[in-house]
């Protein structure tokens, strides 16, 4: 068992010897020093979101709502952070939410790659995204031993999803999460005010420009023509006509475990596992689609309904602390978006690992100094509501 609060003691040792943090530590940290280093608009594209961006301010804003309630002398010198899911054991209950244009954050533009790295080094697992800058098939091969699960973007071109599964299903991946809460693109005025999209502009198309099927529907290839393939992309991306009558098809193109991510009302939980699901991904796409309410106030009538089918989370999650309480409101596994995007801006892959370490040893310390060894022993008990 990893002892993820080593790392803290790591960087006192290393300031004896003159050594300070190569990253931030904080989320604000972070941010800014990645605000510093990217081009001003893809800056904006990350940071930003829906309308007036107070759903995202809001999902970091309600895990300060919960307090977790400390016990003494329970035991909890040994931490066990391991969960299980789809027959898998992770190290932590840490995963890497899907980021479409992580491909373009790093220095040399392979930041799906640096990603993947860093989860094979670390066995948190990753998410990759429908738009990424290299394939999916060297993106799965740098996963390791890892497994990852492929976000898919449902294209209104049945037979290029079809492609894509099966691509994902031969990629190694181990289970396909489907994005419900974009067939349509979110008002997101920092966007528009730049007048920019990096999709539009040819970045993180790879999925598509190296399937067979997408290639078929184009005039000239898109080495040719990549402004013509950028626009077809933008034809096809979404499928606002997608209804659960569609569920069918999709679960019948693989027999991997099957997610929907943006489930928020519980009353669409029991129609995901009627039509066969695996897995709910509770999430409001860190407040980038649409105004709503933070996503954590969601958690616990999604896992409620859910009735054991395990329940992914994300969407403000900026600390060890963050991780702990959404795993304590139901939450199998915890997903981080931003904070590992701005991990793999300021450093890549040891960027990307740097983040995952601090969250780890925080989450890992907030468990054993709040008396809690297993994360089998947090529950909604060990909340307390914070006026
Ligand atoms: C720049 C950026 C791009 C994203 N691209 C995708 C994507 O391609 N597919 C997807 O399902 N979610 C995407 N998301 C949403 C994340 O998967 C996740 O839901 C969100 O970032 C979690 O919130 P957080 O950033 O507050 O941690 C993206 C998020 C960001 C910040
Ligand atoms: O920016 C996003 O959040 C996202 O998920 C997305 C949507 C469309 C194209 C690329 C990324």
């Amino acid at each position: 068992m990893a002892n993820y609060a080593d790392f803290q003691t790591g960087l006192y040792f290393a300031g004896l010897a003159g050594e300070t943090p190569a990253y931030p530590l904080t989320f604000a940290g972070l941010e800014t020093a990645a605000r510093d280093k990217m081009e001003h608009r893809l800056y904006d594209y990350v940071a930003g979101g829906a309308g007036d961006e107070h759903t995202q301010r809001g999902n970091v804003a309600a895990f300060e709502r919960w307090g977790i309630q400390p016990r003494m002398l329970s035991g909890a010198a040994d931490r066990d952070l391991s969960v299980e899911l789809f027959g898998h054991t992770y190290p932590t209950p840490l995963f890497l939410a899907p980021i479409g244009v992580l491909g373009v954050m790093t220095d040399d533009e392979h930041g799906d790659l640096a990603t993947a790295a860093a989860s094979a080094a670390s066995g948190v697992p990753m998410v990759a995204s429908t738009l990424m800058q290299d394939p999916m098939e060297q993106v799965g091969a740098a996963l390791g031993d890892t497994p990852g699960f492929f976000q898919l973007y449902t294209p209104n071109d049945r037979e290029l999803a079809e492609s894509f599964v099966h691509r994902a299903e031969a990629s190694g991946f181990r289970g396909i999460v489907v994005t419900l809460d974009t067939w349509t693109l979110g008002y997101r005025p920092r966007d528009l005010q730049h007048a920019t999209f990096p999709q539009l502009r040819g970045a993180c198309l790879a999925n598509y420009t190296s399937d067979p099927v997408f290639r078929s529907r184009l005039a000239a290839p898109p080495e040719e023509d990549p402004a013509a393939a950028a626009f077809q992309w933008a034809l096809t991306f979404g499928n606002p006509t997608l209804t659960w009558d569609d569920l069918a098809w999709l679960r019948g193109l693989t027999e991997l475990p099957l997610l929907l991510k943006g489930i928020c009302h519980p009353d669409d939980v029991p129609r995901a596992k009627d039509a066969g699901v695996d897995g709910i991904y509770c999430s409001n796409h860190g407040g980038r689609q649409v105004a709503s309410a933070p996503a954590i106030d969601f958690l616990p009538g999604v896992v409620d309904a859910a009735e054991g089918t395990p329940v992914l989370f994300d969407s403000g999650v900026r600390s060890g602390a963050d991780v702990v309480k959404a795993l304590a409101l139901g939450a199998t596994a915890v997903g981080i978006g931003r904070p590992y995007g701005y991990g793999a801006v300021l450093g890549g892959t040891a960027g990307v690992e740097f983040v995952l370490s601090c969250l780890l040893a925080e989450a890992d310390l907030t468990m054993g100094l709040n008396g809690y060894a297993s994360i089998a022993e947090l529950s909604r008990d060990v909340l307390v509501r914070v006026p």
